[in-house]
This record gives C-alpha cells, structure tokens and sequence, in this order.
C-alpha cells in the first residue's frame, strides 16, 4: 500500500510496506535489555493445580501472564506523568499517531567523568529542519543495547541545554536509543525530562520521551514519517512501537 501524504504544504509517497521498526522486542530471558536495577522480565504460562496453559504440556491453548516495567525493559513512551505528584497517563495524552520526523545521530562528548551531548551538536544536526518528533541515534550503536544490562553503566546523557533546545524547536516527541535522557544517577534532578515537560514553566502534556529504541545503521539520517504507537495502558509510561516510513517526494 502507498499513500501520498502533505507535510508543511510539501507532498511525499509513503511505501507502508517498508516499514522501519525501532522497537525492542520484549524477551523473557537474560538477553533482554534491562535498566534500573531490575531482573529480566518474565513471560510464563498460567499454572493452577496441575493445569500448565501451554499446548505443548497438554492444554488446549497457550496462555502466559507477562511480568514486566515499561520503564526498564525494552522500548517506551513515557508522558509528563512520570514525574509529577499528579498521574497523567501517556494514553490520555497521546491522542495522534503519526509524525514528521527527523533522524539525527549524535556522538557523546566528554563531561567531567560523564559523557553528554550538547546543544551545539543537537543544533549542527538539526539544522533549519523543524519536525514534530526528533529520533536520536547515539553512537556507538552496536546490537548489544538490544540486550544490555544497563544498570549502573553510567550512560551518556542529554545536557538540560539540549532538552530546552528541542522544546524551544516546538519538537513535541524525543525518541532515543538510551534508557534515559538524564543521568542515571541524578539525586533526583532529572534535569532534562523536566526541561523538555517544561514543569516549571506550562506543563507539556501532549509532549512525549520514548526510550530504548534501536535505530539500524541502514536507517539512515533525514527526514520520515513516524507512526508512534502504545499499547493501551493507565500509566505514565507503556511499551512502545515507533515505525518510521521513509518520504519519497
Ligand atoms: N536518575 C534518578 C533515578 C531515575 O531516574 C529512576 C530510578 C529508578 C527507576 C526509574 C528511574 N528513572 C526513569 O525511569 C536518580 O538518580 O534519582
């Protein structure tokens, strides 16, 4: 199937049979990723009495309850909600599913002991582009952020500049390859989620983060459209499934 599409009065063919998927499947084992200090999830059948719900140990039918954090297991899109007293759920707040977007790469800078991205580079990236949503690939992107244990990595992190940067752009969705964009150990200051929610100033509730995608070498830098889609859950955070589309003009 192919649609032609209008972004900004400039119109594009959109091939929805190549989709770019930037998700990470969730797996019940050690060679999920996992972040914040957490087992690996688990995805295992119902068992009552003798009864195990699965085809191959004699039910009729396979039947898994799945235990798992959105947060700390794989791809998700969180709302200002997961850090404010009052619970906002993502899936009140994310109402529309399709954005331009514009994927840039960026390559951490050293900070003190840390390692961060700057304003200067987000803006060198960026450019005059103006788009809805930013996918941020960092380098370097090997498959292990697939399946690594994050905790206590110490990660690179987005500067509060940078996050201030993409809300002043009017980018209304900041998606990267990271478990966060702040600091994995802050004190609590989480600089800049705050910075890109804008909680000081008016909160942005129908801004989005989404964290730990994957973005393929083969998917390169440029502009595309992004279907950003949730699973339908009461929370501030749900697992997530960004799909880019490439624009053919
Ligand atoms: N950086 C924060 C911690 C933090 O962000 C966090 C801690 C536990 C579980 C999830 C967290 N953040 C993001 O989902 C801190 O050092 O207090």
């Amino acid at each position: 199937m192919r649609a032609k599409i209008t972004i900004n009065s400039q119109d594009y063919t959109v091939d929805f049979t190549k989709p770019l998927d930037l998700s990470i499947p969730i797996v019940s084992s050690a060679k999920n990723p996992v972040a914040w200090y957490l087992d690996a999830p688990n995805i295992e059948p119902v068992k009552v009495g003798k009864w195990v719900a699965a085809v191959a140990q004699g039910s009729v039918v396979n039947f898994n309850n799945v235990q798992f954090n959105p947060h700390a297991h794989g791809t998700h899109t969180e709302c200002a909600g997961h850090i404010t007293e009052k619970i906002y759920s993502v899936n009140e707040h994310l109402k529309t599913f399709m954005f331009s977007a514009e994927v840039i790469t960026l390559v951490p800078e050293s900070y003190a002991d840390d390692l961060v991205f700057t304003k200067k580079q987000a803006q060198k990236a960026l450019g005059a582009k103006r788009p809805e949503a930013i996918v941020i690939r960092t380098l370097p992107n090997t498959a292990s952020k697939k399946s690594r244990n994050w905790s206590h990595t110490n990660w690179p992190y987005l500067l509060e500049e940078v996050a201030v940067f993409f809300r002043e752009c009017g980018i209304k969705h900041l998606l990267i390859d990271l478990p966060s964009i702040d600091r994995e150990s802050d004190d609590g200051v989480l600089a800049s989620h705050n910075a890109f929610w804008d909680t000081k100033g008016k909160l942005r509730l129908d801004a989005t983060i989404t964290e730990m995608i994957f973005v393929p070498h083969t998917v390169k830098d440029g502009s595309y459209l992004l279907n950003l889609q949730i699973a339908s859950f009461e929370n501030d955070a749900s697992p997530s499934k960004p799909v880019l589309y490439a624009l053919e003009s």
